[in-house]
């Protein structure tokens, strides 16, 4: 062993791993920018093809590019049979992340040429994947319970036609706007894990496919993209509102995390946090929901005791997964496919960091610090103890 003194950066905080003009967070003021554009004006004013081809190609489209984008996305929603097949074969039998993961990774074998490593061919390729995953997630969704495919339809945007393929029915205006700004708010954000992972299995000059899929298995654990449908198990488990003061200071007491809270980057609150919960209040205004009222109020007195309790000495605040929870449930999604959706909202941003990092690519290969012993006898098998 050397004594070689090293620095380790555990989990890699506070390393820069490349230049990027996607997406800005300033996480001390709690602020973010896809492409310079505040985020709570895109959650606002656009919608998700919009912010997609933003991602992907760096500006906003003009009328002309957004049909031609917005067409081409159409065009490649449906699934082929073997898709449909793999769904059938596994949905039920693991979680619907896995089962996408898998759909994903079999959508590599349609790729005429993997070779064309163009630009424009990986442009292609992430024009199909956003435009496949809902179809694929809403029918795993129906498979799970039960129900026969919705097909797409050309007529609705992106999200709503995601809600239509899950619930067989068009969404109405307000469910439309809810479910396409939870895609406008996933969509990107900079090098977190799932990205970063995407990121490495891409240095290696892996194809796109590969790449995502790693990232669609890294969003898949509770602090990460699971944390959405942990918090609203967690909100479920509470069942009362009254019950929510003791659960939260007894999770808290146990060491145990409270899903939903807290960000490697965020020492404020969330941006997207905040949004969720300005369209979940005036949403509030309108149902009479009793389950989504009680899972809202529950949801705010937690927020509360955590802010009293850690907000301002530990800068733990709520993340985009913190309010996710209700606000599906308010649009009759199953918890179990909070995941996916984030997936599917997050291929803009994945592939979009991929290609540019393509465009000076250098292998990801850190170092670790080996501590163990060296030069250990090898003793034969029928000698050992
Ligand atoms: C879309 C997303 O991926 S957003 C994140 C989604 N994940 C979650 O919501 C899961 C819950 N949150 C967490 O586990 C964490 O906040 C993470 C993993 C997201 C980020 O954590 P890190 O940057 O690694 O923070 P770290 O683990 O160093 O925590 C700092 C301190 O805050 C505490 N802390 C962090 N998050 C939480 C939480 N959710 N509940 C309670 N305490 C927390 C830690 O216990 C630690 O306390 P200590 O200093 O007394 O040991
Ligand atoms: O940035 C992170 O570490 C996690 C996160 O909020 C995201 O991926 O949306």
């Amino acid at each position: 062993m050397t004594d070689e003194k090293v620095t380790i950066s555990k989990g890699l905080e506070g390393i820069f791993i490349a230049d990027t003009t996607l997406c800005k967070i300033d996480g001390t003021n709690g602020k973010l920018w896809y492409r310079g554009y505040p985020i709570e004006v895109l959650a606002d004013k656009s919608n998700y093809e919009e912010v997609a081809f933003l991602l992907l190609y760096g500006h906003l489209p003009n009328r002309h590019e957004m049909d031609v984008f917005d067409a081409r996305l159409k065009d490649e929603r449906e699934v082929s049979s073997e898709i449909k097949e793999i769904i059938k074969m596994y949905s039920g039998k693991a979680h619907p992340n896995d089962v996408l993961r898998t759909c994903v990774s079999a959508l590599s074998t349609y790729d005429d040429d993997m070779s064309d490593r163009s630009k424009e061919a990986n442009l292609e390729r992430a024009v199909k994947l956003i435009a496949k995953l809902p179809t694929i997630i809403a029918m795993i969704g129906r498979t799970m319970r039960g129900k026969g495919f919705v097909e797409p339809d050309r007529s609705l945007s992106h999200s709503s036609n995601f809600l239509y393929m899950l619930t067989g029915k068009r969404p109405d205006k307000e469910s439309a706007k809810l479910i396409d700004l939870m895609f406008i708010l996933h969509a990107e954000h900079g090098s977190n894990a799932s990205t970063f992972s995407t990121l490495v299995t891409g240095s290696t000059l892996a194809d796109t496919y590969s790449a995502v899929v790693a990232g669609i298995a890294t969003l898949r654990g509770p602090l990460h993209g699971g944390a959405d449908e942990a918090a609203l198990n967690m909100m479920k488990a509470i069942g009362e509102p009254d019950n929510t003061e003791k659960y939260i200071e007894d999770a808290l007491a146990g060491k145990q995390r409270i899903m939903g809270f807290g960000h490697r980057v965020y020492k404020a609150y969330d941006p997207r946090a905040k949004v969720v919960y300005k369209y979940l209040q005036s949403f509030m205004k309108t149902t009479t929901d009793p389950q989504i009222e009680k899972l809202l109020e529950i949801a705010i007195r937690a927020e509360k005791l955590m802010e009293e309790k850690l907000s301002k000495t530990k800068g733990i605040w709520p993340n985009i997964d913190f309010f996710s929870g209700p606000l599906y449930t308010a649009m009759d999604i199953p918890s179990d496919l909070f995941t996916p959706i984030f997936a599917a909202s997050r291929m803009a941003g994945w592939t979009a960091h991929l290609f540019e990092y393509w465009e000076n690519n250098r292998l990801f290969r850190p170092l670790d610090n080996y501590v163990g012993k060296l030069d250990v006898e090898y003793v034969p098998i029928d000698k050992r103890q």
